[in-house]
């Protein structure tokens, strides 16, 4: 399979060596705007760049029938726009916050304990998110995720980044050199705490899902999300 990266940086080289492990090729490392460039050689493409070429990146490669999997945060504002055209165009698309497959198993575990923990009003619940210095958004993408996963599966309403009011989940972001990606949720009361914790020791698990989600988007049609790959992966 011939992979059109789209982005080169610390994620971008990573990936290039997994997919190269994995019999694949690379066919553009891409730094720059996009969209005058020829992807057609390419048989699938992994957008890790920047908040602002994100969108435009899975716009062009949506219009060229070119099946594209992101996992750049921090430009979900126009995360339903990319779905409809997406449709729209009868292309494929996956993002995720997050590509580790110990994450998304963590994704699992964090929406049980949501449920668990909803009917106990007296544990508050926060997350807290650790990353390099370099990392451009805050809170984590994978930290939105993981507030979204309990407002889903209890009476919160909504998160924000520090000073949450009673029916907001509070996020901490803390940056620190060399941290690949630590995310903790923790519910506590006055005479305890529940927690629940990844931590990546590197970025290797977040390239294997994104080749691995690569692999399997390649030959569909349609908007996907990590779920949609681990459960043909058990
Ligand atoms: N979903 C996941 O599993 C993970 C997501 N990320 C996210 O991936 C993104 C990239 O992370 P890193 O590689 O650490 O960042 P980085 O800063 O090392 O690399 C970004 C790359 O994007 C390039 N770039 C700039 N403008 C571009 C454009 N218009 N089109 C294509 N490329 C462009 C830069 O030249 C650079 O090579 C970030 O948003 C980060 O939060 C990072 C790790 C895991
Ligand atoms: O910027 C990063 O490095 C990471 N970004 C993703 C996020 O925002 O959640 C995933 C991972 O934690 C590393």
């Amino acid at each position: 399979m011939k992979i059109a990266l789209l982005g080169y940086g610390r994620m971008g080289k990573i990936i290039e060596r997994v997919a190269i492990e994995r019999g694949h090729s690379i066919s553009h490392k891409i730094t720059e705007n996009i969209e005058n460039i020829d992807l057609s050689e390419a048989d699938v493409a992994i957008d890790f760049s920047i908040p602002k070429a994100a969108f435009t990146n899975i716009k062009t490669c949506i219009k060229s029938q070119l099946p594209v999997i992101s996992g750049t945060t921090g430009w979900l504002d126009n995360y339903e726009q990319a779905v409809k055209l997406c449709e729209a165009e009868n292309s494929a698309f996956l993002y995720a916050s997050n590509f580790s497959i110990g994450v998304n198993l963590f994704f699992d575990l964090n929406e049980k304990l949501a449920k668990i923990m909803d009917p106990f009003q007296n544990y508050s619940v926060e997350i807290e998110e650790i990353h390099h210095l370099q990392k451009l958004d805050a809170p984590s993408g994978t930290a939105i995720s993981l507030a979204q996963q309990i407002i889903t599966n209890s009476r919160k309403e909504g998160w924000q980044l520090d000073h949450a009011e009673e029916n907001e989940i509070p996020i901490t972001a803390k940056r620190e050199e060399n941290v690949p990606g630590t995310h903790t949720v923790s519910y506590t009361s006055e005479v305890d705490s529940i927690e629940i914790k990844h931590t990546a020791h590197s970025r290797e698990g977040f390239a294997l899902g994104a080749v691995i989600a690569a692999e399997w988007i390649k030959d569909k049609k349609g908007v996907f999300s990590m779920k949609d790959v681990l459960q043909n992966l058990t």
